[in-house]
């Protein structure tokens, strides 16, 4: 069986970003290595293991930030400074982060910057562009990272740690931030409800959307054991 790689927003939650219940037992019950893998900062990833109840195995930030309980080690990568200039500039032109009340989003983010979709992209990215980093529209927010980060990066990290390779995990997800894992990944499922670029990236799309969709993927990964 392969170890797994999943994407939390969108693929192991509901259309309304909670947690669907149904993913527990499988990922508690999986006999190879679990790793979430997420655009969110590493409290959320962290937090979701230890309730999952599974080792914590993690690419938060889009790849930035990297941990493994195997070698209790945290590995970062990123330019949170040219993220910094980004959002300087972005706000000079007269936009924000854009979320409301205390920022949980970017509170615990140290290698990176997202901002609210409710924000106009294109200036981010022309901004981004110029400062040499990019976007990430996961459609739960637009992450300003470097480009020598993103989850594949991430996975390339956990597999050389964990001394296997990115071809023995099989990975779902949903959005463009997943494109670069499933590229690497032996196997790539991208959930009904991903965007173009994740499916254009995936080996399989599934019928069902959300969790629905990943049931189904790793009922596909069981069965090619
Ligand atoms: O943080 C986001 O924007 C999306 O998170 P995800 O990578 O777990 O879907
Ligand atoms: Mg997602």
């Amino acid at each position: 069986m392969r170890a797994l790689a999943v994407d939390i927003d969108g693929t192991l939650t509901r259309a309304d970003q909670s947690l669907d219940p149904r993913v527990f037992e499988p990922l508690r019950e999986w006999p190879e290595p679990v790793v979430i893998a997420t655009g969110k900062s590493l409290p959320y990833p962290v937090g979701l293991c230890e309730f999952l109840g599974i080792p914590v195995r993690i690419i938060a930030e889009n790849g930035g930030a990297v941990y493994l309980a195997d070698d209790d080690e945290i590995v970062f990568t990123g330019d949170r400074e040219a993220a910094h200039r980004v959002i300087e500039q972005y706000s000079e032109e007269g936009y924000s982060l854009g979320w409301e009340g205390v920022d949980f989003a970017n509170r615990w983010r140290e290698t990176e910057l997202a901002v609210s979709c409710d924000q106009p992209l294109e200036p981010l990215r022309e901004i981004a562009e110029r400062e040499g980093m990019r976007v990430f529209d996961t459609g739960y927010a637009y992450h300003v990272t470097a480009h020598d980060v993103d989850k594949g990066t991430g996975l390339t990290n956990i597999t050389s740690r964990l001394g296997n390779d990115p071809e023995s995990f099989a990975v779902v997800g949903d959005s463009e931030n997943d494109a670069a894992m499933f590229e690497i990944a032996g196997e790539a499922y991208a959930v009904a409800n991903a965007d173009d670029r994740a499916k254009s990236a995936a080996d399989h799309i599934t019928d069902g959307a959300f969790v629905d969709g990943l049931l189904e993927a790793l009922e596909m990964i069981r069965n090619d054991r």
